[in-house]
């Protein structure tokens, strides 16, 4: 658990409060004094949760602090608060959310660009408290309050510990390939869910000849996909051969393990390095103006 100076209660008159660009918790009231005391310990317990996440994940320096969050347009941060611990209770946990324009491959390999994309950015429970449900409490918390479905979550670099909590509480476990750090499931661009997590998703512009055209970074710097025989014997066959030419053809084309940021295999020069420079969108680990290209380890 993580204590304080001070006594963290009076900013909690709920156990999970939301917090966004101006620091203050959800249910805060009151004067321009008080105003002024709640931002400034709200900040220190975001930037606390945010170095013990880091130091937990083993980045080099935090993805969360009160000064980014301060900065940010889109970006929301939940805290999980145990007021009945010590004198002055203490803060359990944290989950940064927020919504970005990604450039992402779909089951089939096809670059889809998507707007205000639901993302988990960052998701910290104190270790004396993991594996309690706690973060199964905060995350149910989140996706009531965004209306958001656990499915139309990307995630940006997901730790092993974070994998494993997406197979077990919502039988999440088969990601869809990226060359960026983000990880989809799959099913992320079916129809059905597609109208869930306010993303909004622009479709492949065209395929001629087995020629894939979007306006993406992907295509502006590389050209058309060829997909050639690939596409077409894949629109021919069945839906099992579909799953399994694309998932060759994924491989190929983003030379990267899906499996979170220990496991993943990193290009020397990825295509996103080079993306960040010329587009807005993010394509690895938030892109500009986003602060969390900085999960570095
Ligand atoms: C985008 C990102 O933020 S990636 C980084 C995610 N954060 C981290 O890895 C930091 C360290 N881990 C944590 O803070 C927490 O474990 C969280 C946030 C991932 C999950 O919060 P918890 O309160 O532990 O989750 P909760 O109790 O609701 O669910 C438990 C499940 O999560 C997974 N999990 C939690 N801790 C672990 C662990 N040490 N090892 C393996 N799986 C774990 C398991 O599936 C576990 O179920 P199980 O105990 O039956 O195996």
């Amino acid at each position: 658990m993580v204590d304080f100076r001070f006594d963290i209660r009076p900013l909690f008159p709920e156990a999970i409060v939301r917090v966004t660009s101006n620091l203050l918790p959800h249910t805060f009231r009151g004067d321009r004094r008080q105003c002024l005391d709640a931002t400034s310990k709200m900040s220190e317990i975001i930037d606390r949760l945010g170095e013990l996440s880091a130091t937990s994940q083993g980045l080099s320096k935090p993805v969360t602090t009160a000064q980014r969050l301060r900065m940010s347009e889109n970006q929301t941060i939940y805290l999980l608060a145990d007021t009945e611990a010590g004198h002055n209770g203490a803060v359990t946990g944290l989950l940064k959310v927020g919504n970005k324009d990604l450039y992402l491959f779909d089951e089939t390999g096809q670059t889809r660009k998507v707007e205000r994309a639901p993302s988990i950015l960052d998701f910290y429970v104190h270790e004396s408290r993991q594996r309690a449900g706690l973060g199964k409490r905060m995350f149910e918390t989140m996706l009531r309050e965004e209306n958001w479905t656990p499915l139309k979550c990307s995630v940006d670099r997901p730790s092993e510990k974070l994998l494993a909590f997406f197979g077990k509480h919502y039988g999440l476990v088969r990601t869809i390939p990226q060359s960026n750090n983000f990880v989809l499931y799959e099913g992320y661009f079916n129809e059905a869910n597609s109208s869930n997590g306010h993303a909004h998703e622009q479709s492949p512009q065209e395929t001629k000849n087995g020629l894939h055209i979007t306006n993406s970074p992907n295509t502006q710097l590389f050209g058309a996909t060829y997909l050639g025989e690939d596409v077409n014997h894949r629109r021919r066959g069945s839906q099992q051969q579909k799953q399994n030419s694309s998932n060759v053809l994924l491989q190929q084309i983003t030379q990267i393990s899906p499996n979170g940021r220990y496991g993943a295999r990193h290009p020397t020069c990825t295509m996103a390095e080079i993306i960040s420079g010329i587009s807005k969108c993010s394509t690895k680990g938030g892109g500009a103006g986003s602060g969390e290209s900085s999960r570095i380890k």
